[in-house]
């Protein structure tokens, strides 16, 4: 058995970045940017009116002064002519500031009579101009890769790039296998459950950025697995779930192999998800063979799935992101596989639950941490720090 961090580095090693592609701004919140994009323009692209007011030259602001207005700039309507010493223009926050003036009074601190205004008592110390290129010039960048942001959206929107270079989403099959299960909204028979895992799964690479299909639900032969394997020629993972242990009717590994797939590992010294594997099937695809017991695949799913999602997202190949939590409660010595338990943090103190059978996704449903224990961790007590992934 492979430890966590050789399995991930195999993993790794299948998952190559994929091709970016253009989608309209519109749709790229959320998406990785592929491709370092550039300003199209200034902004902004004159200096602007930061308040509502007059914009006038500098030296006349001395209290009791009173300036001839000239005319009006107004945000998207600027002032052609140029404004001179005695003079004002009526402007409006976002207005072009006219030739001449360099500064602008806010409209708190004039009186305003028919054509001319008086400065008041108190002038408000602001210049108020927003310089040209004050925000960003024409050619500045912002680099991939990047998961964009509703802000960098509204950046790349005020740059003028209405199209942005994204990579392509991962195009992901999942397929689960087994006699026992039936589609949620179907009705099993008595020795039947519902397919959960597929669904988690789904959830979960979406949430990643993939595009996630579920394949029609193998059953424990030759054939019918063959049958799903070839309905997945299009993904660039294929996700299989269940069938990877060593009963008589765990038959996925060998199906892939003699379907062509060069495996590149199997079972990991991890608790839950020993049998896992993975390889590359005869289409390049990559495909990664998790246990079929729920917490077991979903776990997986987190720590090697998602890493890989991200690797062919353009993220880089970086191992799920860790955090430290002091124990609530002590914990008893490991055995010799890495366990990601589930548990619970809440203030900085995190407390695994009592019951951490691989089968109970009721647990894993209340857990927002995986506690991580490395392989023979000895015993363990409250206050000591631990490691764990957020989930
Ligand atoms: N003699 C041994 N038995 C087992 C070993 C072992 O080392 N020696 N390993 C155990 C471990 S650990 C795991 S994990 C499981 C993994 O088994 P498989 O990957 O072969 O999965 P299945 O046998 O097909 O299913 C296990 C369990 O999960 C349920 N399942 C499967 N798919 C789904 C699904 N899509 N949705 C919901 N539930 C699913 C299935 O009904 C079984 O209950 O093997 C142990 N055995
Ligand atoms: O490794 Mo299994 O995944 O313990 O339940």
């Amino acid at each position: 058995m492979i430890s966590v961090s050789e399995a991930l580095s195999h993993l790794f090693a299948l998952a190559g970045p994929l091709e970016s592609e253009s989608v309209p701004l519109s749709k790229a919140n959320g998406r990785v940017l592929g491709q370092d994009v550039f300003a199209r323009r200034d902004q902004p692209p004159f200096s602007a009116s930061a308040m509502d007011g007059y914009a006038v030259c500098a030296k006349d602001v001395v209290s009791g002064a009173t300036l001839e207005v000239i005319g009006e700039a107004a945000a998207g309507h600027g002032f052609s002519g140029t404004v001179t010493t005695g003079q004002a223009v009526r402007i409006f926050t976002g207005a072009p500031v006219p030739v001449g003036a360099d500064r602008v009074v806010i409209q708190e601190d004039v009186s305003r009579d028919s054509s001319t205004i008086t400065l008041g008592d108190k002038i408000d110390a602001g210049f108020h101009i927003r310089p040209a290129g004050g925000d960003f010039s024409e050619g500045d960048r912002l680099s991939a890769p990047r998961v964009l942001t509703p802000s960098d959206i509204a950046l790349m929107a005020s740059m003028n790039i209405a199209n942005v270079p994204v990579i392509r989403k991962p195009r992901v099959a999942i397929m689960s296998t087994g006699d026992e299960l039936v589609m949620p909204g179907e009705t099993p028979g008595p020795d039947q459950i519902i397919s959960s895992n597929s669904f988690g799964l789904q959830a979960l690479l979406r949430d990643l950025g993939a595009e996630a299909r579920l394949l029609p639900i193998a059953k424990d032969t030759r054939s019918s697995l063959e049958t799903a394997f070839s309905m997945a020629d299009d993904a660039d993972l294929v996700i299989t779930i269940g069938g990877a242990s060593v009963g008589d009717h765990d038959l996925v590994g060998d199906v892939a192999v003699d379907l062509g797939m060069s495996r590149s590992f199997y079972k990991i010294a991890m608790r839950p998800g020993k049998p896992l594997m993975a390889g590359r099937l005869e289409n390049g695809a990559v495909m990664i063979g998790l246990p079929g017991n729920p917490v077991s695949a979903m776990v997986c799913g987190h720590i090697f799935m998602a890493p890989v999602i991200r690797q062919m997202l353009g993220l880089g190949p970086s191992a799920p992101q860790e955090e430290t939590a002091l124990l609530a409660a002590p914990l008893s010595a490991n055995g010799p596989r890495q366990h990601y338990m589930r548990a619970r943090v809440e203030a900085g103190r995190i407390t695994a639950f009592e019951r951490q059978d691989s089968s109970l996704l009721t647990i894993l449903s209340q857990a927002n941490a995986l506690l991580i224990r490395p392989p023979h961790d000895p015993e363990r007590v409250s206050g000591e720090t631990v490691r764990y992934v957020p989930l």
